[in-house]
């Protein structure tokens, strides 16, 4: 089976090489001819570089590929899709091939990519997750699209992707470009998560003095528990790793955080189908303070660094705190794509979707049977519930921030505990006459229901 690749850039040499030791016959493509050279020094060093064939241009890719065609792009995210999309075009791809965009892109260019070509080639897409490591070992793949040129790729795909139990990580998870959205809220689950375990790291070392090491070896001890996630095991070993200087490397590194869109794009389409994942998009914001703060405007509201008091935080609270407020990070993030589904008519599959995080990406964790369960499931994790508003409290005493860690205390307890919309549906006809719904479920006014003789001026 041939399959062809654009784009040898750290992800896509790594899932070079998993695809030929899979079996498949790869011919591949970059623009930079020194990226297919090291490629061919690296399968010729694993024995298999027989099944490799790298070409000089795009006609050459499509001269040697029996049709019909199946051609993965992984390319930065961009205008770059479509020029290599129209250049394929140029070249001869045919109706009957399909065109597999694997990068990060948005999920609005690919309903508007397949629409464009969708009578020159089968234009699909497809989120790819697990950075080098898994793209070279498993990755996770979230694919989309129709039957059509994806039945001869997928059971390839599904040797190629991580595997949890005996099942692939590859998995259609819903029609169109429902494959981007859900990876794209994979990144946003992702940043709300490093967050979390960032916030809970600064609590325990700055909150109660505690050294790098000691912090590590408190998530080791979680790691053995259900608390065990690839996020948290890389978290650990980082707080681990020193300097010949025995300088603890963490300290070495500035606090501004980048970010390449995903997360973004999250908040923003969950701001827009007006769906609540306020843990994700605090992650977001978190990110975008970091590089406020010494910036100029930064300087001029930037308060004298204040103290911060000790605290003291009991650990197996902490530790239910941290457990519950992931799962609820998670939670936010399925709710957005199962609404995204419903607003777009994807029918995504969320026990697929949740399949394909099991293994090889990265926010894999041994909690997500937990997350399987549902909602029910966390209504019964009360001691977890009130581990979780204690330490969001204690924490915030500290004088520390803690976006997600508040933004999800504040998320499930908007959620179970009495709301305080009524007044502001009230504030709003008051001042606009917007309407008011009774918990009878009439639509009304203030002044339906009661008379006001003189409204505030
Ligand atoms: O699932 C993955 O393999 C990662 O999420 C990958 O896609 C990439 O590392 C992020 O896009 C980084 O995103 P930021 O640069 O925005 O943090």
């Amino acid at each position: 089976m041939q399959v062809a690749l654009v784009g040898l850039g750290v992800m896509g040499k790594n899932l070079a090489l998993n695809l030929i030791e899979k079996g498949l016959t790869l011919v591949a493509y970059d623009t930079n001819p020194d990226a297919g050279a090291e490629l061919i020094s690296q399968a010729q060093s694993l024995g298999i570089a027989e099944r490799l064939h790298i070409v000089s241009d795009l006609g050459d890719m499509i001269k040697r590929l029996e049709a019909p065609r199946s051609i993965l792009l992984l390319v930065p995210a961009g205008e770059l899709v479509d020029k290599v999309c129209s250049d394929l075009v140029e070249a001869g791809v045919e109706k009957d091939d399909i065109i597999v965009d694997c990068g990060n892109s948005n999920y609005k260019d690919g309903i508007a990519r397949k629409l464009k070509y969708q009578n020159k080639f089968e234009f699909a897409t497809m989120g790819i997750s697990g950075g080098a490591e898994g793209a070279r070992h498993g990755p996770a793949m979230m694919a989309s699209g129709s039957e059509g040129g994806w039945e001869r790729i997928e059971p390839w795909f599904e040797k190629v992707a991580a595997s949890y139990n005996g099942d692939s990580c590859f998995a259609r998870v819903g029609q169109s470009a429902s494959g981007h959205f859900v990876k794209m809220v994979h990144n946003g689950i992702e940043y709300a998560l490093m967050q979390l375990i960032a916030e809970v790291y600064q609590l325990l070392r700055f909150g109660t003095k505690r050294s790098p090491e000691e912090v590590a070896a408190i998530f080791r001890s979680w790691s053995e528990g259900r608390l065990n996630s690839y996020l948290l095991a890389i978290s650990a070993h980082i707080l681990e790793l020193k300097t010949e200087q025995d300088e603890a490397l963490v300290d070495l590194i500035d606090n501004k955080v980048g970010a390449k869109g995903t997360g973004l794009w999250t908040a923003q389409n969950a701001l827009e189908l007006g769906i609540a994942v306020p843990s994700l998009v605090a992650a977001v914001q978190a990110r975008h303070l970091t590089n406020t703060i010494d910036t100029h405007a930064a300087k001029e509201m930037t308060y004298q660094t204040k103290e911060t008091d000790e605290i003291n935080v009991d650990l197996d609270e902490l530790k239910d705190a941290f457990y519950l407020a992931s799962l609820l990070c998670y939670r936010q993030g399925l709710a957005l794509i199962k609404g995204a589904s419903r607003a777009h008519q994807w029918k995504v599959d969320l026990a697929k979707t949740l399949q394909t995080w099991r293994a090889g990406c990265i926010i894999r964790a041994d909690y997500l049977d937990d997350i399987a369960e549902g909602v029910e499931f966390i209504d019964t994790l009360s001691n977890e519930t009130k581990a979780l508003r204690k330490v969001a409290g204690l924490a915030v005493s500290s004088g520390l921030a803690f976006p997600v860690l508040s933004a999800t205390q504040n998320y499930i307890a908007t959620l179970s505990t009495a709301s305080n919309g009524h007044l502001v549906q009230a504030q709003r006809d008051y001042f606009g006459e917007h309407g008011i719904k009774t918990h009878q479920g009439e639509t009304c006014h203030l002044t339906d229901l009661v008379d006001i003789d003189q409204k505030v001026r």
